[in-house]
């Protein structure tokens, strides 16, 4: 029932007291004990401190962590990890030269994964999941939010949020599950947005919410997908049926979007590769998290939210995958922490603020993962033995991980 962590060189991400977030200027710090030891009971972190201080626990379970170091698993906020079938011609396909958008208009792109998923049978669409799964929890994950919205049928979508549900049940990191009915518009509604729209509120919503199936709803509101007008009568929609808005905005273009989710209190707002000053005004003062995410940019060779800027204004920021078969066939956190490092100019402490607090702010798990707090989920990476905790980020191509525990059990 205990296990005891000791001799551990850096324990990050101390935090005695519950704070949800950190913004701006905070980002820069990262609290840290130094060969400190790690009690964990029923799951959950007991306590911690100083070797120096350590009391006498008598027998229990011990790790030994000489010249690890520890921290909070990741917090990945944003996902679609739940897909079928793969789309590497797409790949293939944007290296001769075509844009996403151009791939889109040819009828692939999302309607592609929604062909091959509504075609797929569930029980195939759990066992690919579940392999997704099983890699990043290995890489470091231990609370994850999912997305439907590769099915853009009521069936469909049903049919991956229960796979969702599956996972939640039968795997002990924490997920979230995020309604995505609005990710594109099916051939069959290309001229009649409203009626697409219609269908998603009056018929998925209302089956969606019967079986409990989501925490959340999203919508791709972006140029070509759907616009402010009908993203905000989602986000309407959604508050009804108690689902808080996480939203797909401002990838490729700023169309005033975060206003719109600022006002409507959206728990996040997600992507940001393009940002205007008038965008981070809105953002200013509210409760919304903005989420970058860095390996889509790398991926699909577009802009990198403007990081430097936002925190400079004081803002707060969170990184995460965005783990999806078309612009990031990736879930690997460690690799979005050096990228931001590398490429957004994030310092090693804002960019694990932001992979792990701050992302367990922006899918509703604060109060229970993203720190070494007491009482919160003892979900624990462990290092190979590393000189300090730069070496995560400068590393990118290596696996530094020798161990992860979810709810206090070592992964096998
Ligand atoms: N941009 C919208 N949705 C996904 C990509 C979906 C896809 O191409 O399959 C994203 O977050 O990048
Ligand atoms: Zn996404």
């Amino acid at each position: 029932m205990q296990t005891l962590l000791n001799n551990i060189s850096q324990l990050l991400q101390v935090r005695d007291t519950h704070i949800d977030k950190v913004s701006g200027a905070e980002m820069a710090h990262l609290p840290l004990l130094e060969n400190a030891w790690l009690l964990i009971e029923h799951g959950l972190i007991k306590d911690f401190g100083l070797m120096e201080d350590i009391p006498d626990f008598g027998m229990l379970k011990k790790i030994d962590c000489s010249g690890r170091v520890v921290l909070p698993t990741w917090c990945d906020s944003h996902t679609h990890l739940v897909y079928a079938g793969n789309r590497v011609r797409e790949f293939v396909d944007r290296i001769n030269g075509l844009t996403y958008e151009e791939i889109a208009k040819r009828g692939g792109g999302i309607l592609n994964s929604a062909k091959i998923l509504n075609e797929t049978p569930e029980d195939d669409i759990y066992e690919q999941s579940v392999l997704r799964l099983e890699e990043v929890m290995r890489q470091g994950t231990g609370a994850i939010e999912i997305k439907s919205g590769y099915g853009l049928t009521t069936e469909g979508e049903l049919k991956m949020l229960r796979v969702i549900k599956r996972l939640k049940d039968n795997f002990p990191v924490a997920i979230k599950a995020t309604f995505l009915g609005a990710h594109a518009f099916p051939a069959e509604f290309k001229s009649d947005h409203t009626a697409y729209i219609d269908l998603i509120i009056d018929e998925m919503l209302p089956a969606i919410v019967k079986e409990n199936l989501a925490d959340y709803i999203d919508a791709f509101l972006e140029t070509g997908y759907f616009s402010v007008e009908e993203a905000e009568r989602i986000m309407s929609a959604g508050k009804k049926y108690g689902l808080p808005a996480k939203i797909h905005v401002n990838q490729f273009t700023a169309i005033s979007g975060i206003a719109a989710c600022v006002k409507h209190g959206a728990l996040s707002v997600d992507h940001l590769e393009i940002v205007t000053d008038e965008d981070i005004e809105v953002l200013k003062g509210s409760e919304t998290m903005p989420v970058a995410l860095p390996s889509c940019s790398f991926f699909i060779s577009i802009p990198y939210t403007p990081a430097r800027k936002m925190i400079a204004a004081g803002l707060p920021l969170a990184l995460a995958t965005d783990f999806n078969p078309g612009t990031t066939p990736s879930g690997n956190m460690n690799l979005v922490v050096a990228t931001a490092c590398i490429k957004m100019k994030m310092t090693p402490e804002e960019a694990i603020n932001a992979a792990t607090i701050n992302g367990a702010y922006a899918m509703g798990l604060a109060q229970t993962h993203g720190s070494i707090t007491r009482g919160k989920t003892a979900s624990l990476i462990i290092t190979k033995p590393i000189s300090t905790y730069y070496q995560l980020p400068y590393a990118f191509g290596s696996n530094l991980i020798e161990d992860v525990l979810i709810q206090g059990e070592l992964l096998s």
